[in-house]
């Protein structure tokens, strides 16, 4: 891996602020996740370091997303840039048209518990809570006045497979097994982005490839985007689009691919 850096400070970007959604794409497009022109730097001085550079892009719902790259790429940062988790050192991040920079941490908060789906590869479920009061949590968390939507709910426990495990504890079940709660929970709250962290790296291959079906065609179905972190290119063959960071930069972005284009060009990133 290169070890250059593309320094973004030579662009001069100030982001948009609050209720001013230039730089963003209009809400009533098929975006629903933009960033624009975002950098993400740590470190002072020589020990800068630019772990994305003026990065442009924006995520289409119903449409599942792979992002891609060798270690250190800027995969983790975008994700959190995306999610409003982290804060960009330049540029706009917008959900369904709207800034997150700049958000308070309560504000973001809330658009997270209530806009956004998480899967990460350690399940992360509440261990003293049962099955369907982990599926329901973030409803309970948010102050979202609407009524809790126990169809919608009861869809995700038949579809997912989850009504035998209802009254259980995470610890009581398998990887697989929890890894389905943890997609029950992100889409409880009929969010418009789902964002998954290496969901499939603690499941064996054929639990692996079912969640991932039921995150591609629930997307499709339910019409909300995924944006999945992998390092797997046969998880990344399952997504409409894959993108590949290089260096915090975007290296390419290609639509759905076989596992062994992907590999062959994740591969070259490797060696440039
Ligand atoms: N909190 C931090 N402090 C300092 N540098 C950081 C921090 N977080 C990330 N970085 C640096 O930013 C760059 C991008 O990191 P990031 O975690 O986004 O990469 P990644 O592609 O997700 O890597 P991996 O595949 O190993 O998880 C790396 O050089 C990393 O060392």
């Amino acid at each position: 891996m290169s070890t250059q850096q593309n320094d973004p400070s030579q662009h001069i970007h100030q982001p948009a602020q609050l209720g001013d959604h230039s730089a963003a794409a209009p809400s009533n497009s098929g975006v629903v996740s933009q960033a624009t022109r975002v950098s993400r730097r740590y470190g002072e001085g020589a020990g800068t370091r630019w772990a994305l550079s003026d990065v442009t892009i924006g995520f289409e719902r119903g449409k599942f997303t792979a992002i891609m790259g060798p270690s250190g790429s800027g995969k983790s940062t975008l994700m959190h840039v995306l999610a409003g988790l982290d804060a960009p050192t330049r540029g706009s991040v917008t959900l369904e048209g709207s800034e997150l920079v700049g958000l308070n941490d309560d504000a973001l908060t809330e658009i997270r518990r209530t806009h956004m789906g998480f899967v990460f590869q350690s399940f992360n479920l509440a261990p003293t809570l049962d099955i369907r009061e982990n599926i329901r949590l973030p409803h309970s968390l948010s102050r979202k006045s609407a009524p809790y939507d126990e169809a919608w709910e009861a869809y995700l426990i038949e579809t997912l497979g989850l009504q035998p495990y209802l009254a259980q504890r995470p610890s009581e079940l398998s990887g697989g097994q929890q890894q389905r709660v943890a997609v029950a929970r992100a889409l409880v709250n009929k969010p418009a982005v789902v964002f998954a962290d290496e969901p499939t790296g603690n499941l064996d291959l054929a639990t692996g490839r079912e969640v991932l079906q039921l995150l591609s065609t629930l997307s499709r179905e339910q019409n909300y985007s995924v944006i999945m972190v992998t390092h797997d290119a046969t998880a990344a063959s399952y997504a409409d689009r894959v993108v590949f960071l290089a260096d915090g930069c975007i290296s390419k972005d290609i639509p759905k691919s076989t596992a062994a284009t992907i590999s062959q060009l994740m591969l070259a990133e490797v060696d440039a």
